[in-house]
């Protein structure tokens, strides 16, 4: 078993291969500390018990204070019904099997009858009172933590995505969050089944001290065995999850809709039904051995408890023989143990709900208090912070980003300054850093070291929304949500609910109207194959969308990152006639490889593995004779048709230099 530190922290790091079989199959961090959760042994389960239980109860508590009061005053009172019914019960047992003519011993019984039956109705009304107010927190409570998760996942920082650890956190914490539910649940049902154990163990005591030995023995083995089956549960589900994992992985892969083009181009149905296969018959050898050590739990259980229960009928003969209880008694704990056998079944199996349940609802819990470390740093509210003024410009100060688990910095000391109404480009290679500053400086990313200065002054100086509010971003990796061709650009300015003219008005700028009216229903065109009607659009068509998005909101900063891979010559053109129609007006950072693009710049910054190394006009680059030229030359190259021996790239690159 591979060593466990800090079994909810360690990092991922791969664990020492355990399965030979599938060496796909590798364990994850958090698996390591779920594995050592399950085989903590059986003393775990109950040593968390009321932790969990007392969880349970403080969301619930949360989320609706009158139905966890009702719940809980109907558990109790369900449970002092039932050690009344079994006095109750008692007493006309005692009555019947007392001596005299059989109509008076009946004449006294009917007091110990109604009450029996009284206290059977108010059971039986509390029982549906704890069931309606039990289905009414369902709800209640999936909201209290559902919220609150999706809360903390828009709020914390993008830096949070980049950890591997986060995103399986927050995958996990989702699950643990559907979970919930069944452990308020569990909790409540554990705590009704407890208070009929308790009831009943009363009411033999009442009757008899001794009968409450003969009861426990009756009852322990089975209970036993059902803890154990589903502590065995439990473990093997625990060690499953990387298989789970892998098979809700094929699953996508075989049923989604993203992958069904390349598995089909490649023919990759074989490939990836093995892979289905093998890991569906390591599950199943799984399953099947774990049916065999339940089984063989449950059925010692019962032999045992059959066997205690016919000593204890035995026991009971013998006593009533030598007249040490009466009758009475001993009918009193025939009925006593077949009712704490059931108390107890329903026990065992609530307390392997709340084990299991509790699981997950701790990885959620867990989750929220690490989240909490990826939160934004400004506590008080970003009211209270000024909101920028029209931005005039953007400096950023020796500025340096590196991001998790890199031995490099993406950004490495870069120095720059925008001014009002200028247009810059961002170029450079693949991974040269581009996206990685404007993320900072549209401050979805804090710098690692250096500071950004807007109108002067650093974005924790500002408020946070009203500075967002002033710039505008198109990324690269654009989002295609699930909504209609207009709301598709109503996100780019989602807070001012723009009105169909201004959307109209930006999707003409992105060359994106004419295309938006001829689908079926022009801008109430859903987006999204996966419902009935909807469209999906080409790449160049949801480009032309994201576009539209960007110029919704009349930004002052206006950051387009890669904003024409996928238009066709005539719409890239126009594209960039509406963004050089910015220039004077807002700033606008252009980021992209295709250079004559940018010419029309005010300023090009030219990056090289993440520092800025050239910068200056398109025409003052050129006669540089640097880096930007060489890759300008490169390009113009493919162009030129005046032959190949124009097209001679250059072999030799200069980094480092820079002109005014
Ligand atoms: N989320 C991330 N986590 C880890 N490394 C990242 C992440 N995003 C980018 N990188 C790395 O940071 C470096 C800079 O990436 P960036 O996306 O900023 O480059 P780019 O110049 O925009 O590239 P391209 O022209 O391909 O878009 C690259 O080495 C990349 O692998």
């Amino acid at each position: 078993m591979p060593r466990i530190d800090h079994p909810d922290r360690t990092p991922a790091r791969p664990q020492p291969q355990r399965d030979s079989v599938l060496p796909e199959l590798r364990e994850v961090w958090w698996e390591t500390g779920v594995r050592a959760r399950a085989q903590a042994g059986l003393f775990a389960v109950f040593s968390e018990l009321p932790r969990l239980v007392w969880a349970a109860l403080v969301v619930s508590w949360r989320a609706d204070r009158l139905r966890t009061s009702v719940v809980g005053v109907t558990t109790v009172g369900a449970g002092v019904m039932a050690a009344f019914g079994l006095l109750a019960a008692q007493r006309v047992l005692v009555e019947l099997f007392a001596g005299g003519p059989t109509a008076d011993k009946v004449l006294a019984a009917l007091p110990a009858l109604a009450a029996l039956a009284a206290v059977t109705a108010l059971r039986a009304g509390m029982a549906a009172a704890m069931g309606y107010a039990q289905n009414g927190l369902t709800p209640k409570v999936d909201r209290e933590v559902e919220r609150g998760l999706f809360e903390v996942t828009t709020a914390v920082r993008l830096e949070a995505f980049d950890a591997d650890a986060f995103a399986d956190d927050m995958e996990r914490a989702s699950r643990g969050a559907n979970s919930t539910t069944g452990l308020v649940q569990a909790s409540m049902n554990l705590l009704a089944g407890l208070a009929g154990v308790l009831a009943v163990a009363v009411a033999v005591v009442v009757v008899h001290p001794l009968l409450l030995l003969a009861l426990l023995v009756a009852t322990v083995p089975n209970g036993w065995a059902s803890l154990r089956a589903g502590h065995l549960r439990y473990q093997t589900y625990a060690a499953g999850s990387v298989r789970r994992r892998r098979l809700w992985l094929l699953h996508r892969l075989m049923a989604e809709r993203d992958s069904a083009p390349e598995l089909r181009s490649y023919g990759l149905r074989g490939f990836l039904l093995d892979q289905y296969d093998r890991v569906m018959a390591v599950e199943t050898g799984i399953q099947l051995a774990l049916a065999r050590r339940v089984t063989t739990t449950t059925t010692v259980g019962a032999m045992i408890g059959g066997v205690a229960t016919a000593v204890v009928y035995v026991l009971l003969g013998l006593l009533l023989i030598d007249g040490q209880i009466p009758l009475a008694a001993a009918a009193t704990c025939v009925i006593a143990v077949q009712s704490a056998q059931r108390s107890l079944a329903v026990v065992t199996f609530q307390v392997d709900r709340v084990y299991t349940e509790g699981q997950h609802f701790r990885d959620y819990t867990g989750f929220m208090t690490r989240a909490a470390d990826y939160l934004p740093p400004h506590a008080e509210p970003a009211a209270e912070l000024p909101a920028p003024g029209r931005l005039e410009g953007i400096t950023v100060d020796a500025v340096s980003l590196r991001y998790p688990d890199r031995d490099t910095a993406a950004v490495d000391q870069v120095s720059l300054t925008i001014e009002a109404g200028q247009t810059v480009a961002f170029v450079g290679e693949n991974g040269s850093g581009k996206s990685t500053l404007a993320t900072m400086i549209v401050t979805l990313r804090t710098p690692t070291s250096g500071t950004i200065r807007y109108n002067g002054r650093p974005a924790e100086d500002w408020g946070s929304d009203a500075l967002r509010a002033r710039i505008g971003v198109v990324t690269q990796e654009y989002h295609k949500w699930p909504f209609t061709a207009a709301t598709n650009i109503a996100v780019g300015d989602i807070t001012t609910h723009a009105e169909r003219t201004r959307i109209e008005a930006a999707a003409a700028r992105a060359v994106a109207h004419d295309m938006i009216t001829d689908l079926p229903h022009g801008y109430e065109t859903l987006l999204d194959r996966t419902f009935a009607g909807g469209q999906d659009l080409s790449g160049g068509q949801w480009q032309r969308i994201t576009a539209a998005r960007g110029f919704l909101r009349d930004a002052d900063v206006l950051v387009m990152d890669e904003p024409s891979s996928a238009l066709d010559p005539r719409a890239e053109d126009a594209l960039f006639q509406a963004i050089r129609d910015r220039q004077g007006r807002g700033i606008t950072i252009l980021i992209t490889h295709r250079l004559a693009n940018v010419r029309h710049a005010d300023r090009i910054f030219v990056l090289h593995h993440g520092r800025l190394v050239e910068s200056g006009t398109h025409d003052h680059l050129m006669n540089a004779d640097g880096r930007y030229a060489e890759l300008f030359t490169l390009q113009a190259a493919g162009y030129d048709t005046t032959g190949p021996a124009a097209a001679v790239p250059r072999q030799t690159a200069t980094a480092g230099r820079s002109t005014p």
